[in-house]
């Protein structure tokens, strides 16, 4: 993308069915993630404007004339109406509606599928009508609930690559509300949504990279959490312990000697000490619960100093023939240990 991507600075205080006051900042593609039930579906019809809300911008016009386009969740194509007529359904009736209808869906490369009907489409397929009955309404902001939700794992990247790239193409800014960290990382700008407010947003390698907040680290995929205090600091090392634990974490702001802070770190980041060949600065003595294959990897459940969970990849998971009640010695690098706001 060469181009800055199309913002724009969105309010929102919803009451009824869920309570939401944020600001939030779109910027190109903008995911905003929140767990099931946090709001996200709420949040887009208020600004599409089929809930009782006070947003802005847009928010005093009646629904049809915002400047909006809603890719609802399952898309809401109409089954009965071929591809080029549910694109033409926002279009004024005239002569020259089909041609349009068409010349939308050639923007979404869909012009040979025009006289298909829904059930006949794959579900990037759908997605890309939806986006072409979207982009029918002028819109000035583009809404899409759960975009991943209706797509195979296969080809999931490849549709949302091209989506991505579309919305780019388009230059308007576009606001996505998922629960799938994997879509966060694809986006020009992300934000968390929890309790009705944003407590994080930012470009997604430093949200990823420094969750300020438990909730924001669960959601992006971290598990592990300890609570402690800081000990000492030492240029940008800091010394933190809880009962029984000392470890050292990387940081770059100057935290007071005693403060209550919380740790966590990614499964992935913990690893065995005899078998990594690694220095440990950081070990901790652990006894597993259980093991669970995921894929090609094996989660290991630890109880610790707080229950843990170490991925390892299923070659070392078989070498390192652990099994239910044996004790570990497990290590994590000070960089990847990142400090949250107690
Ligand atoms: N029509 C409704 N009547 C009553 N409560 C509702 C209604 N729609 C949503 N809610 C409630 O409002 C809250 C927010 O729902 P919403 O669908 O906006 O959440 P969400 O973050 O989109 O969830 P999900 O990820 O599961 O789709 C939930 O507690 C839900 O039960």
């Amino acid at each position: 993308m060469n181009q800055a991507p199309a913002t724009l600075g969105l309010r929102c205080q919803l009451k009824q069915p869920v309570a939401l006051d944020l600001h939030l900042q779109i910027r190109g593609f903008t995911v905003l993630l929140g767990v099931s039930g946090a709001g996200k579906t709420s949040l887009l019809q208020a600004i599409a404007g089929l809930l009782p809300a006070r947003v802005s911008p847009f928010g005093d016009l009646p629904v049809e004339q915002r400047p909006i386009g809603y890719l609802p969740q399952g898309y809401a194509l109409f089954p009965h109406l071929r591809a080029w007529e549910n694109v033409a359904f926002p279009l004024p009736r005239s002569a020259r509606r089909h041609t349009e209808a068409l010349a939308l869906l050639q923007r979404v490369g869909l012009k040979e599928l025009a006289e298909r009907f829904p059930s006949e489409l794959s579900g990037g397929q759908k997605q890309r009508v939806a986006l072409a009955r979207a982009l029918a309404r002028k819109p000035q902001l583009l809404l899409l609930d759960e975009p991943t939700s209706a797509l195979d794992m296969a080809t999931r990247d490849e549709v949302l690559d091209e989506l991505i790239q579309e919305v780019h193409a388009f230059g308007i800014p576009l606001l996505a509300v998922s629960h799938d960290p994997h879509l966060a990382m694809l986006a020009d700008h992300m934000a968390i949504l929890r309790e009705g407010r944003i407590i994080q947003e930012g470009p997604p390698v430093e949200v990823f990279a420094r969750p300020q907040h438990q909730a924001t680290a669960h959601l992006l995929g971290f598990r592990n959490f300890l609570s402690g205090r800081i000990e000492a600091q030492e240029n940008a090392i800091l010394r933190i312990a809880g009962a029984g634990w000392q470890l050292q974490a990387e940081s770059s702001s100057a935290l007071p000697v005693g403060s209550p802070v919380q740790l966590t770190w990614r499964a992935e980041d913990l690893f065995l000490e005899e078998k990594s060949g690694l220095p440990c600065p950081n070990r901790l003595l652990v006894r597993v619960r259980a093991g669970r294959a995921e894929g090609l990897s094996t989660r290991i459940y630890l109880e610790g100093p707080a229950p843990l969970e170490m991925l390892l990849s299923r070659q070392q998971a078989e070498a390192a023939q652990i099994t239910p009640g044996s004790s570990l010695k497990v290590c994590i690098q000070p960089r990847h240990l990142q400090i949250l706001v107690a």
